[in-house]
């Protein structure tokens, strides 16, 4: 892990007067090194420097960051008449946890769905660690380094854990004709996939169902599950889409705690909540979506008092309190929850 090349230095800073984004942020695609992810490293000097040079950013939409390992620009997803998406400027900065948040239909997932190549924009670009992935597949854009979970998980019920695990590792080595070719390479990438799969399932203690049909697991498991099959491909930037959604509480907490180690390994996370408890105890910036737009950043406690997002989500309600807001967010959240279990009965 770099320690050294954080660019604070470089953190251009003759916007945060005025408040206004650049445009054309340079920095953006000017990347430093990609980082491999070391884990059970804990926290060090560079992850810590990651979130206090937040303290310098804006609170404004489409703030630059000091060093973003997402860069989005003009992107805008229309379905007939309706704009889903319509983000100007936004930037994810690198090495701290970035919750997306915003009420029903704001355009997140469908916002997740474009950064990961799993739609496609009307208009607009956007940059993962310098490079441009209009265009790109999503296990090519999953390839270079940047992964997601979706809302309603997608593991393979009547594959075993590990065998969705091994299916995680997808674009490595093994996969390739060349290697294939050459059994001994093969095999040794085969196990190298299997040692990987088992310690990740460790982590997650997942290890003692390695063997179970996916299917058998629980809501809460399959989200583990989901997340760690994500790690199988060391990714730089893991995107979360509701992680909390259908998670008991004795393993919210367990999942949190991923979360956070994610970070505190090396990653960037982003991922969308309706859960505030959770965007409040992890997240270290908040970005906020309505109609499709970008309409607040900032860290969470300012946020949480925003009237932008208070309004956003309770409309005209001008004079409601934040505990108003979390309620509101609360019962959009059951709502969800409730919709996530009709959905799991339905044999996958
Ligand atoms: N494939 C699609 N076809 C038509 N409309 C769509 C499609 N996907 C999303 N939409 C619409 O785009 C808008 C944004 O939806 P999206 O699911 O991205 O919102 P969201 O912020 O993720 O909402 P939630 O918090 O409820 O998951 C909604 O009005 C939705 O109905």
């Amino acid at each position: 892990m770099p320690t050294d090349n954080f660019p604070t230095d470089n953190f251009p800073t003759d916007h945060l007067s005025s408040g206004t984004a650049p445009k054309d942020v340079s920095a953006a695609g000017d990347t430093s090194q990609p980082r491999v992810p070391d884990p059970g490293a804990g926290e060090n000097k560079s992850m810590r420097e990651c979130r206090t040079a937040l303290q310098l950013v804006p609170h404004e939409p489409g703030a630059a960051k000091p060093d973003p390992v997402v860069v989005v620009n003009g992107i805008r997803r229309t379905f007939g008449g309706l704009t889903a998406v319509d983000v100007e400027h936004l930037e994810i900065q690198r090495g701290v946890i970035t919750a997306l948040i915003g009420p029903n239909g704001a355009g997140k997932t469908t916002f997740f769905n474009l950064l990961t190549g799993f739609d496609q924009p009307d208009a607009g670009s956007w940059s993962f660690d310098g490079t441009p992935l209009r265009g790109k597949a999503a296990y090519k854009v999953a390839r270079l380094g940047m992964v997601r979970t979706f809302q309603l998980t997608r593991v393979l019920s009547k594959l075993t854990v590990l065998e969705n695990m091994r299916m995680g590792a997808t674009g490595q080595r093994g996969e390739r004709l060349w290697a294939a070719a050459l059994p001994a390479l093969w095999r040794a990438q085969e196990r190298d996939i299997t040692d990987r799969a088992r310690d990740l399932l460790k982590r997650f203690k997942l290890d003692a169902k390695e063997e179970d049909f996916a299917g058998s697991l629980s809501g809460g498991q399959r989200k583990l599950l989901e997340m760690a099959r994500a790690l199988m491909v060391e990714p730089k930037l893991v995107m979360l889409d509701e992680p909390m959604a259908g998670v008991n509480p004795a393993l919210k907490q367990s999942l949190l705690g991923h979360v956070k180690s994610l970070r505190d390994q090396g990653m960037s996370v982003l991922f969308v909540e309706h859960d505030m408890d959770m965007v409040r105890e992890i997240s270290d910036w908040v970005v906020v979506m309505a109609q499709g737009k970008v309409i607040a950043e900032g860290p969470p406690t300012s946020i949480m008092s925003d009237e932008r997002v208070i309004d956003a989500y309770l409309g005209a309600h001008h004079d409601t309190d934040i505990s108003e807001l979390e309620r509101v967010i609360q019962v959009e959240n059951a709502h969800d929850h409730a919709e996530q279990r009709v959905d799991r009965e339905v044999p996958r």
